[in-house]
């Protein structure tokens, strides 16, 4: 049945994927990975993080009660950010750990089936303080908690409120007399909810509360707070602190609740880099965009981008390599059973996945590269470019959590019943990605934020002013006819701008019509709001498409011509798929015919054909450890029954041949003595 690869007993199936394949799948790696030299530091980076074993469980967190879950992850937790301020420090080039480094927080997924009571602390209370703070603040700070001296948290949002921040309800009211900050809860609903880690691990968190003083509410702002005590942990007199509960996913990271009582803390400790409060209370606002408090949000939603990204990649590795040694059905009967790979819906489902996780990773790149010269222009106190790149983030982040939670799910409906166990590494995946559409922004909420911006720009465009990068397509939507349809590459790219533009239009006049109507502004857009989510959506198709597309030109300018081919079939295929997804809208906004669309699906099948052959060697070029995936289905080897099998004989039920249950209510029961 099997056969051996370089000491490892690999599937034959796969083996035969792997010798089929036609490109150089390094290469591919290296694309990827954003160059070799990158993928040469994380691979050293997985090599000190994994091969010691630290990783590994004597027994699967999904035996585990809940509590042992989360001291097991606090352990593991220890031991990762131990090798992070040591071994790993060095190797990721950083001065102090982790911070920026994306493959270090991808390592850590060796570690945490869930994820890390950690992540908090590294995803959003360090970012804060390297963002909220005055220079002095900072000093102070940031080296206690890069150093894990102390562990803290975000809590920002409140049982009654998450989407809309300026409707938090705890308060902040400063004290001149103490020259302190008076912290308190006055209801239930204004109580901290959510903020990971903060159930039982941090003892610091930034708070985020209306700012009182000199009886005037300044809005929110963020505080830098102490809620245990640094020696013995305890909750601190005035707090009242706890863990949420059970959830979807996340059950390793401590989600908590938190409320004051009239808790004080020095005036220091609010966060003073956007505004501060001085010693007699006078308030002076210092920043010269009214948002920069947000930063941290826009910082985790251009970081989620390349998360997902990356947990696609991982679900994609799984069913693709499942479907290659699944075999099921007969159509042919004097053949063997095809690999499930072969059949065309299974191709349809899969590898339209593995094409997002490549759009998804170069996008987020490129947003990153966007974002790092946004903050260097607020450095030099320009604050122009925000708008933009806050609509571009907000939409770049629902729109990649919400693909990529849906093919996910795609992913574990491709591997069949099997894909439903735990130990596939599916399901964890799917809710740990499925959160990530709601926090840090809801879905719709956030396409809202962009819809404004677009309408704005289309106003801009309507008055012949000058336009935004990534909206400057809008300067077409005026021409009076409808987009002519190419189904080039380029030619699709540009009708998708049509759809956002046409969709933007749409939105306009209907609002435009409203008002006319007698409805007022607000209540105008809200009556669009439909829409006005649907072209925001349009929009951010186009932007990933064309940024997608370019990318991969660059990138593959040197590869080698079957690169060249494969990462063009990959974009192609992306381009197809979602022009066929929104066939409605081309017929709308553009002069596609009957004709174009049959002709595009054709296109499109043949394509699947001609990718098939190297799906293994795409997945392959992800280059994620089997300790990386966690899954039976998508181990390297294939080896998928026998490590079925050997999952299940872990479990506890098969501790002992018959269950406790039996004799005290099956036997009664069917004895007639319940
Ligand atoms: C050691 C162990 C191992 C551990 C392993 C880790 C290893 C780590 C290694 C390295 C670490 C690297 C980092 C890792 C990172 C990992 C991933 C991170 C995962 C983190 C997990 C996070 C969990 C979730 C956390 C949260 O959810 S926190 C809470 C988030 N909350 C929200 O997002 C709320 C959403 N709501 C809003 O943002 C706003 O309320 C709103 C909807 C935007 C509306 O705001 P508001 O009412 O104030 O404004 P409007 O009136 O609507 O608009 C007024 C104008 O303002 C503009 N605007 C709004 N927002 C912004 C902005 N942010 N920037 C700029 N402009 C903005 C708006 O557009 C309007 O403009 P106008 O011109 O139209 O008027
Ligand atoms: C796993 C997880 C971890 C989290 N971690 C943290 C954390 O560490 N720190 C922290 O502070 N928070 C955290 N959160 C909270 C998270 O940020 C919020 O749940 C999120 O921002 C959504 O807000 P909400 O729950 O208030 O949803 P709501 O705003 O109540 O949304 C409910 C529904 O109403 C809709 N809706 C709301 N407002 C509008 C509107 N204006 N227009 C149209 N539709 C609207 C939404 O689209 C949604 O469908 C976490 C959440 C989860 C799930």
């Amino acid at each position: 049945m099997t056969q051996t690869n370089n000491n490892m007993t690999v599937n034959p199936d796969l083996a035969m994927e792997r010798a089929k394949c036609n490109f150089n799948v390094l290469e591919v790696t290296h694309i990827f990975d954003g160059g070799e030299r990158n993928t040469l530091q994380r691979k050293k980076i997985e090599d000190v993080a994994l091969n010691s074993g630290a990783s590994k469980d004597a027994l699967g967190e999904e035996h585990m009660s809940p509590k042992e879950k989360y001291e097991n992850a606090v352990r593991k937790s220890c031991i990762y950010a131990t090798m992070m301020k040591n071994e790993l420090a060095e190797l990721s080039g950083l001065e102090s750990f982790g911070v920026s480094s994306p493959v270090i927080r991808r390592t850590a997924d060796a570690f945490f089936k869930e994820v890390s009571p950690f992540l908090l602390h590294l995803g959003m209370f360090v970012p804060t303080i390297m963002g909220q703070c005055t220079p002095e603040q900072q000093s102070y700070w940031l080296p206690r908690a890069l150093d894990m001296q102390i562990i803290g948290t975000y809590a920002q949002t409140e049982l009654g409120h998450g989407t809309f921040i300026r409707g938090l309800e705890t308060t902040a009211t400063y004290d001149p007399e103490t020259e302190e900050f008076v912290l308190h809860s006055p209801t239930l609903s204004s109580y901290k909810w959510w903020a990971g880690g903060l159930g039982k691990t941090v003892n610091y968190c930034i708070v985020v509360a209306q700012l009182y003083t000199k009886g005037e509410c300044h809005g929110t702002h963020p505080f830098i707070v102490q809620i245990r005590d640094e020696d013995t942990h305890v909750p601190l007199p005035g707090i009242k602190v706890g863990e949420i509960g059970p959830k979807m996913g996340f059950n390793t990271a401590d989600n908590g609740f938190l409320g004051f009582d009239h808790y004080r803390i020095p005036r220091e400790h609010m966060l003073m880099k956007n505004a501060q409060v001085l010693k007699d209370g006078t308030y002076v606002k210092v920043a010269r965009h009214g948002k920069l408090t947000y930063g941290t949000m826009v910082f985790v939603r251009v970081v989620l981008v390349n998360e997902v990204a990356f947990n696609l990649a991982k679900a994609s590795t799984i069913a693709v390599r499942y479907s290659a040694i699944r075999r099921q059905s007969k159509p042919k009967p004097d053949e063997v059973e095809p690999q499930i790979l072969d059949y065309v819906t299974q191709q349809h489902k899969l590898f339209i996945a593995i094409a997002t996780a490549h759009a998804l990773q170069l996008c987020s790149t490129w947003l990153w590269e966007s974002f790092s010269a946004v903050l260097a222009q607020m450095k030099g106190g320009n604050t122009d470019t925000l708008p933009e790149f806050h609509a571009l983030s907000s939409c770049l982040k629902a729109i990649s959590t919400s693909d990529s939670a849906h093919l996910i799910e795609q992913c574990r409906h491709a591997c069949g019943g099997h894909g439903y166990m735990i130990s596939s590494g599916i399901p964890n995946l799917y809710n740990f990605v499925s959160a990530t559409r709601t926090y840090e922004g809801d879905y719709t909420v956030l396409l809202l934020q962009t819809a404004r911006f677009l309408v704005k720009a289309y106003e801009q465009a309507e008055a012949k002013k000058p336009l935004t990068p990534t909206v400057s397509y809008l300067a077409h939507a005026f021409s009076g006819s409808r987009a002519t349809w190419d189904n080039s590459p380029d030619g699709i790219i540009r009708s998708f701008q049509a759809l956002a533009a046409g969709k933007t239009a749409v939105c306009v006049t209907n609002m435009r019509k409203r008002m006319r109507a007698g409805l007022s502004q607000v209540d105008a857009w809200e009556m669009s709001t439909i829409q006005l989510v649907a072209a925001a959506e349009a929009h951010c198709r186009a932007v990933i498409a064309d940024t997608y597309r370019k990318e991969i030109v660059r990138l593959t300018a040197n590869s080698s011509p079957n690169v060249k081919v494969v990462m063009d079939q990959l974009t192609t295929l992306y381009l197809y798929y979602w022009a066929l997804e929104r066939t409605g809208d081309l017929l709308m906004f553009t002069s596609v015919s009957q004709k174009d669309l049959v002709d595009l699906q054709i296109a499109y099948e043949e394509l699947l054909l001609k990718i098939r052959p190297n799906a293994v060697g795409l997945v392959d070029a992800f280059d994620l450890r089997d300790e990386l995936l966690h899954s039976t289905l998508g181990s390297y080897d294939g080896r998928v029954y026998e490590r079925l099998m050997e999952e299940a004989l872990k479990s506890p039920m098969n501790k002992e041949p018959v269950s406790d249950a039996y004799s005290k209510y099956l036997r009664p029961m069917m004895k007639g003595k319940l």
